[in-house]
């Protein structure tokens, strides 16, 4: 009898030679097997979704491949890797009627560079791009809406974009409009100005797939909520597909109508979290890779390890450190990297903590650290623990869990408050936004 691995390796070999490298990558790579009892065959599959597309789509190819390769009838079955990270999802399977869209292409609006080929996978973005793969193949009916959330720069609005590449190449004439929340709301203002509302109606309502980005801005906005429900609502029952993205979950966006939330949540709501250092390499090498820079692997850990906040940073600091080496006309090099990353004051600071930041919005405010983290009620402490709240988590890559305990085990929800509370009047009060800009400096120092 064969042992799993060779049985394993086989398959995929097979694997490999039959689907394109992001496929493989995305479903097969991430599998194991765990056991080999024949005919039963285990493997372990990262998330429920991958579970799905194996069942789904790949258990016929296994089946096949094993009894082509090695004369094995083979019954597969799939097991879960242990901690799975948060995920809701209804499938909707349901076939609804369609309508005739309106045959305008609004691939222009996509990306070029943002495809799943040139997306790199890890640990904190493995779910969202399978997710986006798996609704790319089967828009409008397997995960309808597919809600991606998570901090700035980590790649939701690439997948995004992906996914109408996607869908793009495998039919020509699928209609694809991709819009930021504000573009949306500012396209509606203008409809009912010019008095062209129903030209906005066609242009949102007739589409095969429809992505907004950064949905948190729809916060507040009650007749763009009001127009974007009945967008929803029509390409929902005509199975077309739609994807949002927001920095957080639908029910903690601020004035979100309850009717949208709940329908953000009919799908599949998942998070993208900051790569870790790995990934950050491969991310780099990646890129250098495409955009023909020659670099040594030792640089481009460098920059990863020096770079840990967000993908837009990482990518940003290459850029920096080719631009220093076509300026000065030198090769990259350790000794190089080090000189060009040093004047982004990256070096040798250590990772901002959220003590440091309550430390420093103590001593600003001229109160005890123990009070910020306590439950006093009086506004002079209420306020310097917002603040703390909301630089710790424009600062530090901190979720919002994490600053709650930091500040005593608050609730996510209560940190949520503040930070969006101090973000509203930042943008209204002058005196506050001077004091966090110079809070701001004083604990970068
Ligand atoms: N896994 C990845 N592989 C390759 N490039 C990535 C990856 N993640 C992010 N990027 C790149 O990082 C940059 C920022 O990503 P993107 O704009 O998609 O972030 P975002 O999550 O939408 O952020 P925001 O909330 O600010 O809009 C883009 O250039 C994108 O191509």
């Amino acid at each position: 009898m064969i042992d799993k691995e060779t049985l394993w390796d086989g398959l995929k070999n097979s694997f490999r030679a039959n689907l394109s490298p992001v496929t493989f990558n995305t479903w097969v790579e991430t599998a194991k097997p765990l056991s080999y009892q024949p005919p039963h065959l285990q493997l372990q599959v990262p998330s429920q979704l991958h579970k799905d597309y194996w069942e789904r789509t790949l258990t016929p190819k296994l089946v096949e491949f094993a009894f082509s390769d090695f004369q094995a009838e083979l019954e597969p079955t799939y097991v879960i890797e242990g901690e799975k990270p948060a995920v809701t999802r209804t499938t909707v399977t349901e076939e609804k009627p369609t309508t005739t869209s309106a045959k305008v292409n609004h691939s222009s609006s996509l990306n070029d560079k943002y495809t799943f080929d040139t997306f790199v996978i890890g640990k904190g973005n493995q779910m969202a791009n399978a997710a986006a793969m798996a609704v790319s193949e089967e828009p409008g009916t397997l995960y309808n809406p597919l809600f991606l959330y998570g901090g700035v720069g980590l790649g939701k609005t690439h997948l995004m974009h992906a996914i109408g590449h996607a869908m793009i190449a495998r039919n020509p004439d699928t209609n694809v409009m991709y819009v930021t929340s504000e573009e949306f709301t500012n396209d509606m203002v203008s409809s009912i100005r010019d008095k062209t509302q129903e030209e906005f109606r066609q242009k949102y309502r007739y589409v095969d797939l429809l992505l907004v980005d950064d949905i948190q801005f729809f916060a507040d906005k009650e007749g763009t909520q009001e127009e974007f429900f009945h967008t929803f609502e029509q390409l929902y029952n005509n199975s077309k597909q739609i994807v949002l993205t927001s920095d957080r979950l639908p029910n903690e966006i601020p004035k979100l109508q309850d009717r949208l939330v709940s329908r953000f949540k009919w799908g599949l709501s998942v998070d993208i979290t900051a790569p870790d250092l790995e990934t950050r390499i491969a991310i780099l090498r990646n890129k250098a890779e495409r955009e023909q820079i020659e670099i040594p692997d030792d640089a481009l850990e460098i920059i990863a390890s020096q770079v840990n906040s967000n993908v837009r940073e990482l990518e940003g600091a290459l850029a920096r450190v080719q631009a220093y080496s076509q300026l000065q006309n030198i090769g990259i090099d350790d000794g190089m990297v080090h000189n060009a990353l040093k004047s982004l004051n990256l070096e040798n600071k250590p990772a901002l903590s959220i003590e440091l930041i309550q430390q420093k919005v103590a001593a600003y405010f001229d109160v005890n650290v123990i009070d910020l983290k306590g439950k006093k009620r009086m506004k002079e402490i209420v306020v310097p623990r917002q603040i703390a709240m909301y630089l710790a988590r424009e600062l530090t890559n901190s979720s919002l869990p994490k600053i709650g305990k930091a500040f005593g085990g608050k609730d996510h929800t209560t940190v949520l408050h503040s930070c969006d509370k101090i973000a509203e009047s930042v943008s209204t009060d002058a005196k506050l936004s001077e004091t966090i800009q110079q809070l701001k400096i004083e604990i970068q120092r």
